[in-house]
């Protein structure tokens, strides 16, 4: 068995504790730029403050410390943590990690918590901004040009910017100069999106697990009315977060602010927006959620209720880099590991459209690999090069099997 193996034929998971990992910066860089930037983005009293606070004291010097014991979900996360509780943050795996400093993030800002700050997004003034951002107008201006294209050209059009749309991630964003923009098709390192579009047609149900607002949702709503419009989809669902993540992460209420900003700019941005306002209100367009979309767990842990949902899908359509770390694990899998092979235990066909920012990445074939690894770029990182990867089916034979569906706890969905 290669030394990078565990016993169970899996790669091991990514870690925080590896200096040259991608993890480190999170936790060295970022994070305290996130948090005083949160702090920074509201009024917050002292209490809230303090928090914060103590929250990157426990991340830098402390132990993993569980949720506050009034929290309407601390026996699930009791039991979730149960075996990284007590440890450094650092020695704790990367996608669990994350995931549970966004909730103690949104526990520090008493988000849960009755009283007068329940419900408010800490990072709702960084999505506002960015649709404001006067760049926007002339890239939403653009989609009446778009429309002079034949009806296959705007859909690959559109897919690609649903695809880079993801790289306006603000998360990712903190402490990295924003690098230089690749026009369409440069910095696509795989790009299966003929064999995409083969799923779709008329009788199509398409579900869309979006990843961030602003920007990215805008583009993916075009890509939705595009679906539509054109016959290739009969019906959509957008799967959203429960509530604020990441960051950046797309909200029912991002949902309705990109629609709003949408129908702000005339010609075919309002077209567009008033069509799937009409598809929503036919049930063409759905929205959907669960709180499984905040676990920190990947997608082979799905509870049976999402699962059943998704399978209804022609196709799902998963965007953005957190949702291919939940599909294929957050794993040191070989970058050639073919993307069918680790993806067939998923309930449904499965597309990704995602700008690579972390370590992780299958479905490089291997001169593409050789090519990456020999020019000066942190290609797997660097938040340029993006993939377009969906699974032939399932002709190949299964790398690893679902474990055990994850439970919710009681009173979810
Ligand atoms: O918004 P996306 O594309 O899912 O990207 C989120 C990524 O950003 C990071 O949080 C880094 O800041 C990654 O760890 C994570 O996978």
């Amino acid at each position: 068995m290669p030394a990078h193996e565990q016993p169970d034929g899996l790669p091991p998971e990514l870690l925080n504790n590896d200096p040259d990992g991608f993890a480190w910066g999170v936790w060295h860089d970022r994070t305290p730029k996130l948090i005083a930037q949160i702090k920074d983005a509201h009024p917050y009293g002292p209490a809230q403050r303090e928090t914060m606070d103590a929250l990157w004291d426990e991340i830098s010097t402390g132990r993993m410390q569980p949720l506050k014991s009034g929290a309407h979900d601390h026996d699930l996360w009791a039991a979730w943590g149960v075996e990284f509780f007590g440890k450094p943050w650092l020695d704790t795996p990367f996608l669990w990690s994350e995931s549970y400093f966004y909730r103690r993030v949104l526990d520090a800002v008493d988000y849960f918590t009755p009283g007068p700050w329940r419900g408010l997004d800490p990072f709702e003034p960084m999505k506002a901004a960015e649709l404001s951002d006067p760049t926007l107008e002339t890239d939403l201006q653009a989609l009446n040009e778009l429309d002079l294209l034949p009806p296959a050209g705007q859909g690959q059009a559109k897919l690609l910017a649903s695809l880079w749309g993801n790289r306006a991630d603000l998360g990712f964003r903190i402490g990295k100069q924003s690098g230089s923009l690749h026009p369409e098709t440069e910095g696509l390192i795989s790009d299966h999106s003929a064999q995409l579009w083969r799923h779709l047609g008329p009788n199509a149900h398409v579900a869309i697990v979006a990843d961030n607002a602003g920007r990215e949702l805008l583009a993916d709503l075009v890509l939705i009315d595009h679906l539509l419009e054109h016959h290739l989809a009969a019906s959509v669902s957008l799967h959203l977060k429960p509530h604020p993540y990441y960051v950046s992460d797309a909200t029912t209420a991002d949902y309705a602010t990109c629609l709003r900003r949408l129908s702000q700019t005339s010609g075919a941005a309002t077209t567009i927006a008033s069509r799937l306002k009409n598809a929503a209100a036919k049930g063409r367009l759905t929205i959907d959620t669960h709180d499984f979309y905040c676990a920190p767990w990947s997608f082979h842990q799905m509870p049976n209720d999402l699962a059943a949902r998704i399978k209804t899908a022609s196709l799902a359509l998963l965007k953005g880099d957190l949702n291919y770390r939940r599909l294929v694990g957050d794993r040191t899998w070989p970058a050639t590991t073919r993307f069918a092979d680790v993806t067939d235990y998923f309930p449904s066909q499965v597309a990704a459209l995602r700008t690579l920012k972390s370590d992780v990445v299958v479905g490089i074939d291997k001169e593409t690999e050789t090519k990456l690894d020999a020019s000066s770029q942190e290609w797997r990182t660097d938040g340029i090069h993006g993939l377009i990867q969906q699974a032939a089916g399932s002709q190949y034979p299964k790398v690893h099997q679902p474990k055990d569906s994850c439970s919710l706890g009681s009173g979810v969905e």
